[in-house]
């Protein structure tokens, strides 16, 4: 297992699907240079999606041969499809930009704090129910999806008190501009005093 360095972190972004997770981590690692680590699935990508940028987009069959050869730190299964980090990815990326970001469900982050303890900070999206309806169904989600999404969303909301910290995705500038605050005043300290 990769040993993290005395500075390395890793953040990991968890709540519920269509909460605004990808988006308040991608502009936050914008502005602090953070890259996210993609994970590989066996799930089809959806008309938006692009290979390598939202995951790495791979059959049943590669999957399984990575995972017997131990490639993986953690796999889920969610609704039939497998997901999981490269263990070389998030090393590499570490040893580039000295913290990385993830998006995980639950028991991702969960896997990952009994790793990797001190050097996980879980970082807890969420909206109430109606908003993350709404976004879903604007972001043109089909209503199946939308309903399996749903289905998760309790038991997502669950884990928002085991987290390091959380925030209420409402208006989006005002959730990014304090979430990049507390990264950089408590973690990366990076003096970014102008960041409105
Ligand atoms: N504060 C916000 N106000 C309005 N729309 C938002 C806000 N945050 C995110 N969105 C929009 O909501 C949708 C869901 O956001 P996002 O994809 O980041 O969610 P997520 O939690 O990563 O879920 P998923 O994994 O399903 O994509 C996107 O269309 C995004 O542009
Ligand atoms: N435990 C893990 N969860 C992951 C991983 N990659 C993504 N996810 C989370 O799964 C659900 C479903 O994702 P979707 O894109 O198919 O809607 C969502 O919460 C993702 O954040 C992973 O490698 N491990």
């Amino acid at each position: 297992m990769y040993e993290l360095k005395d500075k390395e972190l890793i953040f990991v972004f968890t709540g519920p699907n269509g909460a605004g997770r990808r988006t308040v981590a991608q502009m936050s690692g914008n502005t602090l240079g953070i890259k996210q680590v993609i994970s590989y699935t066996t799930r089809p990508p959806r008309p938006s999606e692009m290979d390598g940028q939202d995951y790495h987009f791979v059959s049943s069959e590669t999957f399984a041969a990575a995972e017997a050869n131990n490639e993986f730190i953690e796999v889920v299964e969610i609704d039939g499809n497998r997901y999981g980090i490269k263990e070389a990815d998030v090393a590499e990326q570490l040893q580039k930009f000295g913290a990385v970001y993830l998006v995980l469900n639950r028991f991702g982050a969960e896997a990952l704090k009994k790793i990797y303890g001190d050097k996980i900070v879980r970082i807890f999206i969420y909206a109430d129910r109606e908003t993350v309806e709404r976004r879903e169904q604007e972001r043109g989600d089909s209503p199946e999806l939308i309903k399996r999404y749903m289905s998760h969303y309790d038991e997502e909301m669950a884990y928002k008190d085991s987290c390091e910290h959380v925030f209420e995705n409402l208006d989006l500038a005002h959730t990014v501009f304090d979430l990049t605050k507390t990264l950089d005043e408590t973690y990366l300290k990076r003096n970014l005093l102008d960041l409105d």
